[in-house]
């Protein structure tokens, strides 16, 4: 059953592929993979993602295809909807989903309604993905259900389970990501790196992981306190060190460390220098939420949202006290100054700098009020999210190519939380893995609906006919169920699979053909595959630009790879990362004349061209980690100035006003009409168990507390000294 409409040669290549392993009578595995192939290439070439037959299957395989005229039909009625057939996300669909069913609520939820596009939530119940997802016609499915169109997990996820994903799908996940969101393996990344390229790196306190550094923590411990007996150092309040669970958050299980009998034995815990000094806004302590969004990590393609958080701790800074307000003065987590009396919180609509929680934009406004270069500052918070992705590059992109099938899966959102001293330099404290997207007032309501709908849109969900979907189930109901992906027989049989190819091939061989020739065409197929994904990675690239929103992407951009490229480790001859850049940003600029990307190739091809922009690299760094010496724009080197201009203005994003005056905006999110919330019955029925359960943990534990109370009031009512009661 060969399409009747000509195919892109590589989509055509494909069929072929595909035709070749059923006339092998390979395993239907087989069929699967080149099915699969086939949709990702119709998805690229024909830039749009494949929809429903309207054709009948025959020998059992539903391979979609539509006659072009009727395909341009279906794309101009959608028009309206679709932008090269991916999903648009929109914030006002949120305004929509509570109101009854109308033709202008129905706008936002028909196209995903009549695709039945579908997500489920593993580990995960955040009420903002569910509203947006279904506020957009998406339906909830059991978090059993293996041919969903987007994964939502909130937990770390095994990489053996990201294998089955389809070219379609969509999960806010990378492998190994845990390396940057546990807090010793980021730190320990991160010094791996410093101790490769040096000081760049600079960016985390000096750290100890307890128990298993017990001994080195216990010997910087003595030396600080000789150092302050010498006069030579201040003790520093509430402690020398602060000591977090690694794998916690909400500032739970934090303490303070001042001298070696204090060190705790049990553990892992990670105990950081406490950065006494912190820039203060009216007096009070403050970190950042940064969110940002990775959709590849190789190559490396990032984004940090221009919007942001500044949380203020709710009393005043006191770097010589020890009160017994600590927590509210040190620690900086929403979810601990909430409980302060002190704690104001920003209910209003439209201020952006009013309590103890304001937007990024309103601390920079607040900063520039202060004589300082706030826009400098972002670029030293980008230059450290950057450095911080790169140094656990290696790990996740050895993992990726072995479990990624298709370019474009995966995407994640972080939430790295960076304090500034009063030097301004900005420090990194950890990076959460689902960062918080919890709406308590406007504020967050207003931020984060807006970054979940650019999140989404970034991650490009195609659009894909549930008929489409199903047919794959057909193939191999098996394949994609939960307990596939721990199975390894599934594995066997690919590999029993992939090794009767080879079988075959061998067989066909002619007979005198030389190794060597063999050994180079096999070399030219996997040459061939590389720059095929690389031209599918490229394509995703340019697809993002036009559907970021208000994400900057920092890394490809203007000159990183001749300002980073240093700092990067070798990750295999394919060099995405270096070839990536030379696509999109260098294809852009050569046009330009006189541009400093040109001048510095130009620079680049004479002798010593090299040799200066290594010298360039390593002023940048140093200007990026010291704003000491180089606070504001004027002060850095005229090259490196020259160069980062163009970053420099586009940080004016993360400095504008994001509410509007006379503007009303939502206090917390829509409850949504019943019609748009919908579930499969497998889901509602997971979700009448969970209840159940619940309701069931609370009876009990109202038993218990009542027998607690019962047997306490027992005890009040006994006589004392064992005098028994009349
Ligand atoms: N090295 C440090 N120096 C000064 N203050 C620090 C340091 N590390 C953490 N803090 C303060 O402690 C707070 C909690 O730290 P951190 O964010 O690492 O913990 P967490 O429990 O994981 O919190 P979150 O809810 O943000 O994940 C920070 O917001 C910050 O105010």
């Amino acid at each position: 059953m060969k399409p009747k409409t000509a195919l892109p040669a590589r989509a055509a290549a494909s069929w072929e592929g595909f035709r070749y392993s059923k006339a092998l009578k390979l395993h239907s595995d087989a069929d699967l993979h080149y099915l699969s192939v086939y949709l990702a290439e119709l998805e690229a070439d024909l830039n749009m993602a494949p929809v429903a037959q309207d054709h009948k299957p025959q020998n059992g395989f539903d391979v979609p295809h539509k006659k072009t005229e009727d395909r341009h039909k279906e794309r101009s009625s959608r028009r309206k909807f679709r932008s090269n057939d991916y999903m648009i996300f929109s914030a006002d669909a949120m305004q929509h989903i509570s109101k009854t069913a109308e033709r202008t609520t129905e706008k936002y939820t028909w196209l995903g309604e009549s695709l039945r596009m579908s997500f489920k939530m593993l580990r995960s119940d955040t009420r903002l993905v569910r509203t947006m997802l279904h506020s957009h016609g998406f339906m909830q499915c059991s978090n059993k259900n293996p041919l969903v169109n987007v994964v939502w997990a909130g937990a770390s996820m095994k990489a053996a389970k990201m294998r089955d994903l389809q070219p379609w799908q969509r999960l806010n996940q990378f492998p190994r990501s845990k390396q940057l969101t546990r807090k010793d393996f980021l730190y320990e990344n991160i010094e791996r790196s410093k101790s490769i390229f040096g000081n760049a790196f600079d960016f985390i306190p000096e750290f100890y992981v307890v128990p298993r550094e017990h001994a080195r923590f216990a010997k910087a411990l003595l030396n600080l306190e000789a150092q302050i007996e010498r006069n030579e150092a201040v003790a520093s309040f509430p402690g020398e060190f602060i000591v977090k669970p690694v794998d916690s958050c909400q500032g739970k299980g934090i303490f303070f460390v001042s001298s070696t009998d204090e060190i705790p034995l049990e553990g892992p815990l990670l105990a950081s220098r406490y950065l006494a000094k912190p820039y203060l806004v009216n007096g009070h302590k403050f970190d950042l939420r940064i969110y940002v969004a990775v959709t590849s990590f190789y190559p490396l393609v990032a984004y940090v949202y221009s919007e942001g958080l500044t949380r203020l701790a709710s009393m005043p800074y006191d770097a010589s006290s020890c009160s017994s307000s600590r927590d509210y003065i040190h620690l900086t987590n929403y979810s601990i100054n909430k409980n302060s009396t002190s704690f104001v919180r920003n209910e209003s609509m439209s201020a952006e700098d009013l309590g103890h929680k304001w937007t990024l934009g309103a601390l920079l406004r607040y900063m520039e009020k202060e004589g300082i270069d706030a826009k400098l500052l972002m670029l030293r918070i980008e230059d450290l999210v950057v450095k911080s992705l790169l140094s656990i590059q290696c790990a996740v992109a050895s993992i990726s190519k072995t479990h990624l099938r298709f370019v474009g899966t995966n995407f994640e959102l972080f939430g790295f939380d960076v304090l500034i001293d009063e030097a301004l330099k900005p420090w990194l404290l950890e990076v959460n893995l689902s960062p918080s997207l919890a709406c308590d007032a406007p504020l967050d309501s207003l931020i984060k609906t807006r970054l979940m709908t650019d999140l989404l849109n970034l991650a490009c969900i195609p659009l894909i006919d549930r008929k489409t979907v199903d047919s794959f189930a057909q193939l191999r109901p098996f394949i994609h169920t939960p307990e596939s992906h721990e199975s390894s027989d599934l594995d066997e049989e690919l590999r029993s699979a992939e090794n009767l190819v080879n079988v075959k091939t061998l067989k066909k061989r002619p007979v005198g053909i030389k190794r060597s020739v063999l050994n180079r065409r096999l070399a030219n197929g996997v040459v061939s595959q590389n720059e095929q994904r690389l031209q599918s990675i490229v394509r995703r690239v340019k697809l993002e630009e036009d559907r970021r929103g208000d994400f900057i992407r920092v890394f490809p951009r203007k000159e990183t790879w001749n300002l980073y490229s240093g700092l990067m480790e070798d990750l295999g001859s394919e060099d995405y990362d270096q070839k990536l850049y030379e696509e999109i940003i260098m294809s852009q600029t050569a046009s330009r004349e006189g541009s400093v990307e040109k001048k510095l190739k130009r620079e680049d091809e004479e002798e010593d061209g090299a040799e200066e922009l290594e010298e360039i690299a390593d002023v940048f760094h140093a200007v990026m980690i010291n704003p000491q010496e180089y606070p504001t724009l004027e002060l850095v080197p005229r090259k490196v100035r020259e160069i980062i201009g163009s970053w420099y203005n586009e940080a004016k994003e993360y400095t504008k006003k994001i509410t509007q005056e006379g503007e009303i905006y939502a206090q917390k999110l829509p409850a949504m009409r019943p019609s748009a919330r919908v579930r499969t019955k497998s889901c509602t029925e997971f979700y009448e168990v969970r209840k159940e359960k619940l309701k069931g943990k609370k009876l009990a534990a109202a038993a218990a507390a009542s027998q607690k109370q019962a047997t306490s009031s027992d005890k009040e009512n006994s006589q004392p000294d064992g005098v028994p009661a009349i």
